[in-house]
């Protein structure tokens, strides 16, 4: 039996590493999240209209390791061993909350040779290049072919250069790392306008990354975020709250892959980004060890609240409206509750899809004065706000106006699927 939402539980499953599945070119299919399910067809209207996110490159500049380990929640480290060279072309979707779906195109290294037509309803192609195996000429002439045709055949897709790798002592300053996307740039330049393109006509982004900390997912958040046609209503309603309650900054998370898929128009500081990702780690850690007793599931309170002095728990006898008045569909709270079954409590990694749920809230106080405020405001998306603590004493404002920002985003979801 399989479910209608591919965000959905299917009854069979192959897990990564336990088999792989094949569709009917042969292709192998990789599940956008562990558990998920990798009999996806691709061919089916629903999934062939998600946006596509294509990651070419040389071989072993990293878009497999980017891909497992932002989507499939592999530890960078593991990438060294666990990782071969990929055979052909691997297809994953990205379904975990209504707002941001899209499929991941993993093509095996060296320009891909095959259909070029793959570039037709791509909405972004990302170039990974390997920063610490230069010279990159050879490299960014198969960037230059694989641009032109992109282009040619479609004129929309957007183009992210990420210079990978930036980490380890060859990139331990910052001069370094500005240094290779200075080398990088310009070698793109010099080789568009040899292919007669001029590089002005082309919007290309430039990213530097390394799986090994927090600029891989600033990467990818930035181009997830092109693909949300809400994405303007989703920031001026972030503006609006952070504007009313006096907050800081507001982020909205894909809580599995932890990429910030919006924010207000205010300026973003990395650091508040990760800050704000590191506490995703610490709901759901705290939720998949404290927040899935047996009581609590028959209940259907499977997150736990964490507080770095004081844990601010969930309320025992809230029903599936809580106590901030907000409706929290009682369809939902059952299907969170079926999906937490005891063995995913002896699994290593917290399964996000029990370790989540719609009571999922957490405070943390900084020595600093601010204030970290974490809540679920629709499947898998959680609001993480930074406000200052005098500004957090009126709590009961702040839940009443993230309670309107949460049905905001059901009526843009709701819209959506019409
Ligand atoms: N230091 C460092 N190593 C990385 C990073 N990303 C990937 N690697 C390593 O690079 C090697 C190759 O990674 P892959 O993900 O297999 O590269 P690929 O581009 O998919 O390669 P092909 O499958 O051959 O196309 C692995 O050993 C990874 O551990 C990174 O950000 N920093």
């Amino acid at each position: 039996m399989q479910s209608d939402e591919y965000g959905g539980y299917v009854d069979s499953y192959d897990f990564v590493g336990t088999g792989d599945a094949h569709d009917d070119e042969g292709m192998l299919l990789v599940p956008g999240q562990p558990g998920r399910p990798t009999d996806a067809n691709f061919d089916d209207p629903k999934v062939a209209s998600m946006p596509k996110i294509l990651l070419m490159g040389p071989r072993r500049g990293g878009k497999t390791s980017i891909q497992r380990v932002i989507f499939q929640k592999m530890s960078p480290h593991e990438t060294l061993f666990r990782l071969e060279a990929t055979q052909s072309l691997e297809r994953a979707i990205v379904d975990h909350t209504p707002l941001c779906r899209f499929t991941v195109w993993d093509f095996p290294g060296d320009f891909y040779e095959g259909d070029e037509t793959v570039f037709g309803g791509a909405a972004s192609l990302i170039f990974v290049v390997d920063a610490q195996d230069e010279p990159y000429d050879h490299v960014l002439q198969s960037f230059t072919d694989a641009v032109t045709k992109a282009i040619q055949l479609n004129p929309n897709i957007v183009i992210e250069v990420f210079i990978n790798k930036v980490d380890g002592e060859l990139f331990l300053s910052d001069e370094s790392k500005y240094d290779c996307r200075r080398d990088v740039y310009t070698q793109v330049n010099y080789e568009l306008e040899d292919a007669g393109i001029s590089p002005d006509n082309i919007n290309i982004r430039y990213h530097l990354t390394s799986i090994y900390d927090h600029t891989i997912y600033e990467g990818l958040s930035r181009v997830v975020q092109r693909l949300i046609p809400q994405l303007p209503t989703l920031e001026s309603l972030l503006n609006v709250l952070v504007s009313q309650c006096s907050m800081e900054k507001a982020y909205l998370f894909d809580v599995v892959s932890k990429l910030f898929i919006s924010t207000d128009p205010g300026p973003v500081d990395m650091q508040s980004v990760e800050l704000c990702s590191d506490m995703i780690d610490v709901v759901l850690d705290v939720s998949g060890i404290y927040g899935l007793g047996p009581s609590q599931l028959e209940l259907g309170h499977a997150a736990a609240a964490a507080e770095s002095n004081s844990v601010e728990g969930a309320d025992p006898n809230s029903t599936s409206e809580n106590k901030d008045g907000f409706d929290v569909p009682d369809e939902l709270v059952g299907t969170l509750i079926s999906q937490a079954p005891a063995e995913d409590l002896e699994e290593e990694m917290v399964d996000p899809d029990s370790a989540y749920d719609s009571e999922s809230a957490s405070v943390i106080r900084l020595s600093n004065g601010m204030v970290l405020y974490l809540k679920e405001v629709d499947t898998m998306l959680a609001l993480v706000c930074i406000t200052r603590s005098e500004n957090f004493r009126k709590k009961s404002l702040i839940n009443y106006n993230i309670g309107c920002l949460k049905k905001a985003l059901r009526a843009l979801v709701d819209n959506e699927s019409l």
